[in-house]
């Protein structure tokens, strides 16, 4: 029986470990926290469930357009509860997630794992694991998954400490909503959390190192968020990296590499993320980091060493937990003997959970302005919806990029309030290589806000007739 050693039980562990008990191997995950990893308990589920009660929110002022009478001067956050929510909500996923492993026959031991292998190069691995109850064990391994995760990137000058200064973990400590919130970064975790304390009424301001925010994502879709936080008040301060974070009497001060200060009552650090990959003893067994302490792998999750596998975010693939799964199973698969395809990463579908929600997929429109990609591509402002203005919805578009010649579906993008959930076709034709005449006869619910995309299939194979 195949001995496999998983460190780390987030998406990439406990998904890796579900496939390898479901082909016969002896699994044992080692796991410092809890399962579900830091995904579960601190990052990705908690943040979604505060925004589940931030959306909620927005979604009330929305309300008067519609006919109905709300005031808005009696609605409160009771921050308490929304808080408790966030954290029983993440302890019970983990707790689901170690049930469900543990049926399955895997392992589970809670504890600190590295390498000790006596020398590189051995056919076979050791682990040796640091358990919480103090004991220390050490575990054979044919195979090993390093599926560390990673941990918030901290400024030297602005080390978070719980009360003013803050990483994202800490948010839910707070017991009151601060009264001024600098969001220092504007990558998709600060503007995931701007959006939402700005829908709970914060006065935030938004530190972003380039002309924008989300620089990494759409930049119509970015401009739209942006036309979003102008409207409710919250200022992006752009060119602006900061340099030191100073509590004050009163809060804090964030000083810029310009000179410029920016005054707030807390500061909320969302500048990235680094792998957790330097206590783990690659040393033991030849593995060198990457740039940035990541471990270099190829599209089946194998390191640079027979028999040693890494997943998810300590590989810097792309941080997301989707991805973090798919390497973690696709690991398995490959070590097991089973038949893998390598993981395609330009047919995955990502969301920003900001308000709208910003759902992307496949190729973007900067590969296809910049000459990389060729491609045609049609944008539909969603105001032109019939479905968007019986809502109300006047911001938002979808878009749909196909092959020149094929009309084959290549990617898309759309911005809504439920654009996770609506990207699902075009992600279902990027996948499968279905063409915009594939969507544009497929039937959509009339209304709806999806007809803007079998609408944007009918745009683009119209275009075909042409060429
Ligand atoms: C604020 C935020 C929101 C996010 N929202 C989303 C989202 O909406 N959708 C999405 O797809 N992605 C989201 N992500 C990204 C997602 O959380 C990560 O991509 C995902 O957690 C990666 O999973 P992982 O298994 O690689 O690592 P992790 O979830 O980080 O789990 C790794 C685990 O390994 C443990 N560990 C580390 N070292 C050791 C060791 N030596 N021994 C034993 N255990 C160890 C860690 O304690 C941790 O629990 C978000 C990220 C952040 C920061
Ligand atoms: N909804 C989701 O799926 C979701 C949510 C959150 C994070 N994630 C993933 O996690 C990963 C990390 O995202 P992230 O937003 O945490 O990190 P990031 O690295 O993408 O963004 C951090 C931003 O902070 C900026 N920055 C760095 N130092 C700065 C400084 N001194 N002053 C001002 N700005 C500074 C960087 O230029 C960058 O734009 C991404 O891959 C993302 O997709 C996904």
């Amino acid at each position: 029986m195949t001995r496999i050693v998983i460190m780390g039980g987030g998406p990439a562990g406990y998904e890796a470990a579900l496939v390898a008990a479901q082909h016969g191997a002896d699994v044992t995950i080692v796991e410092r926290d809890g399962l579900g990893g830091a995904c579960v308990l601190y990052d990705c589920v908690p943040s979604k469930t505060f925004i589940a009660s931030s959306g909620a929110l927005a979604k009330l002022h929305d309300l008067a357009e519609l006919g109905i009478n709300t005031d808005l001067a009696d609605t409160g956050i009771d921050l308490p509860t929304v808080h408790g929510r966030v954290k029983g909500l993440a302890l019970a996923q983990s707790a689901d997630i170690r049930a469900r492993v543990q049926r399955e026959g895997v392992r589970v031991v809670i504890g600190t794992a590295r390498f000790c292998d006596d020398e590189p190069g051995l056919a076979t691995h050791k682990v040796a694991v640091t358990r919480s109850d103090g004991e220390s064990e050490t575990l054979p391994a044919d195979v090993v998954l390093i599926a560390t995760g990673a941990t918030p990137r901290v400024l030297p000058g602005a080390v978070p400490d719980g009360e003013r200064i803050l990483d994202w973990r800490q948010l839910y400590d707070l017991a009151e909503l601060p009264e001024h919130l600098a969001v220092i970064g504007s990558g998709v975790t600060g503007a995931e959390f701007a959006s939402a304390y700005t829908e709970m009424g914060v006065k935030v301001t938004v530190v972003s190192s380039r002309d924008r925010v989300l620089p990494h994502e759409d930049a119509d879709a970015a401009a739209v968020l942006e036309e979003v936080f102008s409207q409710r008040g919250t200022e992006v301060v752009k060119h602006a990296r900061a340099d030191r974070v100073e509590r004050t009497e009163k809060g804090v001060e964030v000083h810029l590499a310009d000179g410029r200060v920016i005054e707030a009552s807390h500061a909320l650090m969302t500048v990235g993320s680094i792998p957790n990959t330097a206590d783990i003893g690659l040393e033991r067994v030849g593995i060198e980091p990457g740039p940035g302490g990541f471990i270099t792998v190829d599209r089946v999750s194998r390191t640079s060493v027979p028999g040693i596998y890494a997943a998810g975010d300590c590989s810097g693939v792309l941080m997301l937990a989707s991805v973090a799964s798919m390497q973690g199973r696709i690991a398995m698969w490959h070590a097991l003997g089973e038949g893998v395809a390598p993981i395609k990463l330009k047919t995955v579908a990502a969301n920003v959970f900001t308000h709208p929600e910003i759902a992307t997929v496949g190729i973007s429109q900067q590969a296809i302005d910049s000459g990389e990609v060729p491609a045609r591509t049609i944008m539909l402002p969603l105001a032109t919806n019939a479905r968007a203005k019986m809502e109300g919805l006047r911001r938002g578009f979808v878009k749909l990029f196909c092959r020149p010649a094929t009309g084959v579906v290549v990617g898309g993008v759309v911005v809504a309030p439920t654009a996770s959930e609506l990207i699902l076709p075009i992600a279902l034709a990027v996948q499968n290589q279905l063409t915009v005449d594939h969507l544009a006869l497929t039937f959509s619910v009339y209304p709806s806000l999806s007809g803007s995309i079998t609408e944007a299939g009918r745009q683009l194979m119209r275009h075909d007739d042409l060429d």
